[in-house]
């Protein structure tokens, strides 16, 4: 391959090793002179990185002046005939670097290796099978000091694969599921395996799938005794699965999850005892009123959306005697209103995995919210239980008042759930 530029002031020796500042290692001279022959350089690997894809069957090179100018870890080696021509000729490319790979062993354990890869290996077509290529590799071999059968191929040619298995004897390829191939011989006595397997029988790896998804089962008797020994809860799987990644990340309070989780401090500090106090009120509400939600299949009804027109009116028994609030801290707070919530109001059906096992569907809880006047929020009617006077302008039971007449039930005698929301929402 000839150029409108002579070669040989570039190139003093046949094969040049060319690094990312796109200079032959051997280059010595003024700031003038290596931005002339940087500018010659780039445009023969440009030019020769195209020639390289075509003869793959590539849709874009591999191998381009500006990537191994951004590759500090790479190395270019141009081989050259001065005496080619007027000018002289380029013969090949061979690119190469070190990459850090997650490889399969001859066991099929993930290995972390930083290995030597031939990325790009080009001779041009007027020249192949008369030898060049082997000039070229060898000379890779002795100046990296890498050894052929401890090399990671990049998606390698039919030539190439013929190549390797006739001048280093390179047969027996380990497979992998990424591009690179590795051939047996390749692990040396350094590299260890990153695999280690625990008293569960999990493999812990270094790789990005084990920090990712967590250890994965070594082998199929394993699992299989596994399953058998326990089926974890939802809850203990969650305990299990530790965020990482993105999903560390901290993140905002989310009252809600603080309720579910039992995690509400009260203004002192203290854990709020009032939820054990709620729960207690809860059990005797639903001792007293069977009928009440604690059925485990509620009723058609119950799981279907709220129906957008009032039922009947209908008025609940109120309670002779309504347990007084315990005194907490909060509840002096005109922002903080107290909600029960059952399955329709904590929204079951949507919930993720999971968490449904933090919130049984038969059980309830009363739980303070924070009044959001800029969010969507769910309305519901007085909690059980409680009288409300009829000139109660609490934000809660306005809708009910308009639509079932107060009493916060449908005429099924179900919770009246309204859903307002912004208009911007
Ligand atoms: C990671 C990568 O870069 S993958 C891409 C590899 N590059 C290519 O496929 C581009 C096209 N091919 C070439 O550029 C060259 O054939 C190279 C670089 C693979 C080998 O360079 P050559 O100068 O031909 O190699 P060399 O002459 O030293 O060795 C010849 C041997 O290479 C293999 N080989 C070379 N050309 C071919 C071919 N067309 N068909 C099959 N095998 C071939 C054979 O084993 C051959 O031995 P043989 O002639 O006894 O069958």
């Amino acid at each position: 391959m000839e150029f409108r530029f002579d070669l040989k002031p570039i190139f003093s020796e046949d094969i040049a090793k060319i690094n990312h500042y796109l200079l032959p290692s051997s280059f010595r001279g003024n700031r003038q002179l290596a931005l002339d022959h940087s500018t010659k350089i780039s445009e023969i690997i440009d030019r020769l990185g195209e020639y390289s894809a075509n003869a793959q069957g590539l849709s874009k090179p591999v191998t381009s002046s500006q990537k191994l100018r951004l590759a500090e870890n790479q190395r270019l080696y141009l081989l050259t005939d001065v005496n080619t021509g007027r000018y002289g000729a380029v013969i090949g490319l061979l690119k190469v670097g070190v990459k850090s790979l997650y490889v399969f062993d001859e066991l099929g354990q993930t290995r972390h290796v930083d290995a030597p890869c031939v990325l790009d290996f080009y001779i041009h077509d007027s020249r192949q099978r008369s030898g060049l290529g082997k000039i070229l590799f060898e000379h890779m071999l002795a100046e990296e000091g890498w050894y052929p059968q401890r090399l990671a191929v990049d998606r390698p040619s039919e030539k190439l694969v013929s190549f390797l298995r006739k001048h280093y004897g390179l047969m027996t390829p380990i497979p992998q599921t990424n591009n690179f191939v590795i051939y047996s011989g390749f692990f040396g006595e350094s590299e260890k395996p990153v695999t280690q397997q625990n008293g569960n029988g999990l493999h812990i790896t270094s790789s990005p799938n084990t920090a990712l998804f967590g250890p994965q089962m070594g082998d199929r008797d394993n699992k299989r005794r596994l399953r058998q020994q326990e089926t974890p809860s939802p809850l203990s799987q969650i305990a299990s699965n530790l965020p990482v990644g993105r999903y560390a990340a901290p993140k905002p309070t989310c009252s809600m999850s603080e309720i579910i989780h039992n995690k509400a401090k009260s203004s002192t500090g203290e854990p709020n005892s009032d939820m054990e106090s709620v729960h207690e009120e809860l059990n005797n509400l639903h001792l007293s009123e069977p009928e009440a939600t604690l059925t485990p299949e509620p009723e058609p009804e119950e799981e279907e959306e709220p129906e957008p027109e009032p039922e009947p009116e209908q008025q609940p028994e109120p309670e002779p005697e309504p347990e007084p609030e315990e005194p907490h801290a909060e509840n002096n707070n005109p922002n903080l209103r107290k909600i029960k919530t059952g399955k329709q109001q904590t929204g079951m059906k949507n919930m993720s995995f999971g968490v449904g096992a933090a919130v049984t569907p038969s059980n309830k809880m009363e739980f303070d919210q924070e009044d959001r006047g800029d969010f969507g929020v769910v309305k519901i009617n007085r909690p059980p239980g409680k009288i409300m006077s009829p000139n109660n302008d609490d934000a809660l039971s306005t809708s009910s008042k308009a639509t079932a007449g107060g009493d916060g039930f449908t005429g099924q005698g179900y919770y009246d759930l309204k859903f307002y929301h912004n208009k911007l929402w």
